[in-house]
């Protein structure tokens, strides 16, 4: 089944290329003996926000983590930034930026934030950071407001802070494409609210952005397209979910359980071929300050 569709932008890389940013061709993915992926096809364009939805179990983790060359194909192909991901030597990985899970991937870390962040400049193969390596940490995490943390040691910050030093790491490399595995999980609004205003950045700078949520939430008015997963293939690609009333306000502290979120109801009804619930989009805007 193939999914391709024009670049929204029209964008170009760096290089002047309007290939797609992600190229995914029949994709399988086999774990502990058993199908997780299957019949996966789909383009990612430059500088579109997607957001991949579906209930717990659907393969969600699976196709992020295959999709930076952690599980290997079982078929088909993939291709980030024009490389084929399973040739690990010709892949662009400082163009690539990755966020896990965070309770995967801070527990009992003894560093910094600066530390950690500074981590994210090491690409495969490369023993020492680039010359501007101060400059760029320190863009990071001002653009995840952690300008002000920098020297303390993670674990001392709050989960959602955790998160948002994970993101700076990330985005200390300026990647041109980031893919982001649940970043509102367990975050409080607060951190919500910070995190929104860091993803509308960079939809303006015209980052290709992959984020796996189960609710949409502070991100609704950026996301420009879902890609809704259920037993491990996609049921739909196309109109992201419309804004859920009362999610964009500071009050809203967005822990609601897994398997139980609005979108995943909404991911539901579309894989079963029903009606989107009703709500305003519009209530919702992207403003040059940020979120309205
Ligand atoms: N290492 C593994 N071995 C065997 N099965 C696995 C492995 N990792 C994941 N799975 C299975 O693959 C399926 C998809 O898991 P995945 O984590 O990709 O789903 P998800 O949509 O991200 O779920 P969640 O929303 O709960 O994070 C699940 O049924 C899971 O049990």
């Amino acid at each position: 089944m193939s999914r391709t569709r024009p670049s929204p932008t029209g964008a170009t890389d760096p290089t002047g290329s309007t290939d797609p940013v992600v190229a995914v061709r029949d994709l399988a993915v086999d774990l502990g003996g058993s199908r997780i992926l299957r019949d996966i096809s789909l383009e990612v364009h430059r500088g579109e926000f997607v957001a991949l939805l579906g209930a717990n179990g659907s393969g969600k983790s699976t196709l992020v983590r295959t999709l930076i060359g952690v599980l290997p194909p079982a078929a088909g192909t993939v291709r980030v930034l024009g490389a084929d991901i399973t040739r690990r030597a010709g892949v662009p990985w400082q163009r690539i930026g990755y966020v896990p899970q965070r309770s995967t991937a801070t527990a009992g870390v003894p560093a910094t934030v600066v530390e950690v962040v500074r981590s994210g400049l090491l690409a495969a193969g490369m023993l020492r950071p680039p010359r501007d390596a101060d400059a760029r940490v320190r863009r990071a995490l001002e653009r995840v407001d952690l300008a002000d943390r920098a020297h303390r040691a993670v674990a001392e910050l709050s989960g959602g802070q955790q998160q948002r030093v994970l993101i700076a790491r990330a985005l200390a490399r300026d990647p041109e494409v980031l893919l982001l595995d649940e970043p509102l999980a367990g975050v409080d609004a607060a951190n919500q609210a910070s995190f929104a205003r860091t993803m509308a950045g960079l939809r303006e700078d015209g980052v290709t952005v992959l984020v796996v949520l189960h609710e949409t939430g502070p991100l609704a008015p950026l996301i420009s397209r879902a890609l809704v997963l259920r037993h491990g293939a996609i049921v739909h690609d196309g109109e992201p979910p419309p804004a859920a009333p009362g999610h964009d306000h500071d009050d809203h502290d967005h822990l609601h359980p897994h398997g139980d979120s609005r979108d995943e109801h909404w991911a539901e009804e579309r894989a079963h071929g029903g009606d989107r619930p009703t709500g305003d989009r519009s209530a919702i805007r992207i403003t040059p300050g940020g979120l309205a």
